[in-house]
């Protein structure tokens, strides 16, 4: 057995008496060292510390006073995209209009961020703090938030210029891109027999500007100039026009009028309000359903021959003489509105016939594009059997060709033949067979 001697175990006084000491003198140091001079030391050691630190750190809040911080919202979307098996918590949601899981970082969890190739290292750590609440005066607290979030963004001082001048305007930039790549465009008609008000839907379609079948030349124009009038805000500031941008498309029924809208909408990922003149009784209503459109949108009047002629709504009993809508009312109005509220407003009026149009509508500045849908093309054919069947060549091509130079057929037409079947050569035999049949007559 083991046994320890008295002597070789501190003493049960000495530990008693270095407790008392220890006590002791705390105690006097408190007593004696007045607490500002303590805070005084404490501060002048952090300064100390930060003096010789090579760290900035640029804080990020929430709101800035009671408008929420941009440059927050964007890190904060940014920084879900740089989730790496380093982190350890991460925050999950799913809103309502969107299709997608939104990921996000979670308070204290650090972010490592390489910039520049690499060679700017940034840390990016989410706070946050609690807010005092505020009593109401009957004892109860409000109902307020009760805890403010910032973002804490730590990186050498000497990149200080580098962060601030492109870093972050980079993250802005990054941040809008993830959006609307998540952005579910939606289609929104009015609700005649609910709330005679916009209500919405995904709009689903799947037209883009590749499964368009439509002169190569024109399509190439029509995204170049949708690309100049998305990056034009300034220029548009500058002269003091409004942010929009008007289209005119006519052509025959199904030759893709609705069809290209769809595609603009998906390209641009701009949500679509598509109004039906003919079931708006008046300028109030007009202006109410238009004040209530968002702007990165486009509004939609198809077949504006038929819905602008107002022949049956002239005499349209207890609508006064000033409120009926007329075409010039409606684009001054829209011109008027816009300027003051709108910003990237697409217009696009559709119609099968182009002559019947009022002149004011055609007159030079009015609608800035006139797109004309036209019967298919033998290059608009090939893309549409790409669509459907996925060839991009067969022998029944040359035949085929021939036909479309003299048979004026709609793309709808030609895609209601490829649809009949999954196998080419059933489909475009069939398809011929109909082309000879039209030709024929
Ligand atoms: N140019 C085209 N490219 C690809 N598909 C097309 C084209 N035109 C028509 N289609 C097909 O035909 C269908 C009907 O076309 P769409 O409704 O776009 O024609 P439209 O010109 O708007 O006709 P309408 O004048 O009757 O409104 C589309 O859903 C699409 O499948
Ligand atoms: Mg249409």
């Amino acid at each position: 057995m083991v046994a320890f001697s008295k002597e070789s175990l501190p003493s049960y006084n000495a530990i008693i008496s270095a407790a008392a000491y220890i006590t002791a003198t705390t105690f006097l140091l408190n007593s004696l060292i007045p607490k500002p001079v303590e805070n005084y030391f404490s501060s002048s050691f952090h300064r100390l510390c930060k003096r010789f630190s090579s760290q900035l750190v640029v804080v990020i809040d929430e709101f800035d006073g009671l408008t929420a911080n941009h440059m927050f919202e964007a890190a904060n979307i940014y920084l879900g995209t740089k989730v790496s098996s380093l982190t350890h918590r991460i925050k999950v949601s799913k809103p309502e209009k969107e299709q997608n899981l939104s990921v996000t970082v979670d308070k204290n969890e650090e972010i490592v961020d390489l910039f520049r190739g690499g060679s700017v290292k940034l840390k990016w750590v989410l706070q946050f703090e609690a807010i005092k609440q505020i009593s109401k005066g009957d004892g109860r607290l409000g109902n307020s938030k009760t805890e403010f979030r910032y973002f804490e963004l730590s990186f050498h001082k000497k990149h200080k210029d580098l962060v601030l001048n492109d870093y972050l305007p980079y993250i802005l930039g990054k941040a809008k891109e993830i959006k609307e790549e998540k952005k579910v465009v939606r289609l929104f008609t009015v609700d005649y027999n609910g709330t005679d008000y916009w209500s919405s839907v995904a709009l689903n379609h799947p037209a883009t500007f590749s499964t368009m079948a439509m002169d190569p030349m024109m399509k190439k124009e029509l995204i170049e100039d949708l690309d100049r009038f998305i990056s034009r805000k300034d220029y548009y500031r500058r002269v003091g026009k409004a942010w929009k941008r008007g289209y005119l498309f006519y052509g025959p029924p199904g030759t893709g009028k609705s069809s290209l809208v769809a595609a603009m909408a998906n390209y641009l990922k701009f949500d679509v309000y598509d109004l039906d003149l003919r079931e708006v009784q008046c300028n109030s209503d007009l202006r109410r359903l238009l004040i209530g459109s968002s702007n990165r949108s486009i509004l939609v009047i198809e077949d504006i021959d038929c819905n602008i002629g107002f022949q049956n709504r002239e005499s349209g009993a207890g609508i006064a003489e000033d409120d009926k809508i007329t075409l010039s009312g409606l684009l001054n109005f829209i011109d008027g509105l816009w300027s003051s509220c709108g910003d990237e407003r697409i217009i696009v009026f559709t119609t099968n016939h182009k002559d019947r149009l009022d002149p004011a509508l055609l007159r030079p500045g009015r609608m800035d594009v006139h797109v004309e849908m036209s019967f298919c093309t033998f290059s608009g054919f090939r893309i549409l059997a790409y669509n459907y069947l996925k060839i991009e060549d067969h022998g029944l091509f040359p035949a085929i060709e021939e036909l479309l130079s003299k048979v004026e057929t709609t793309p709808a037409e030609i895609a209601g033949e490829l649809m009949k079947s999954d196998y080419a050569d059933a489909a475009l035999q069939g398809l011929v067979r109909r082309l000879r049949e039209k030709d024929s007559r």
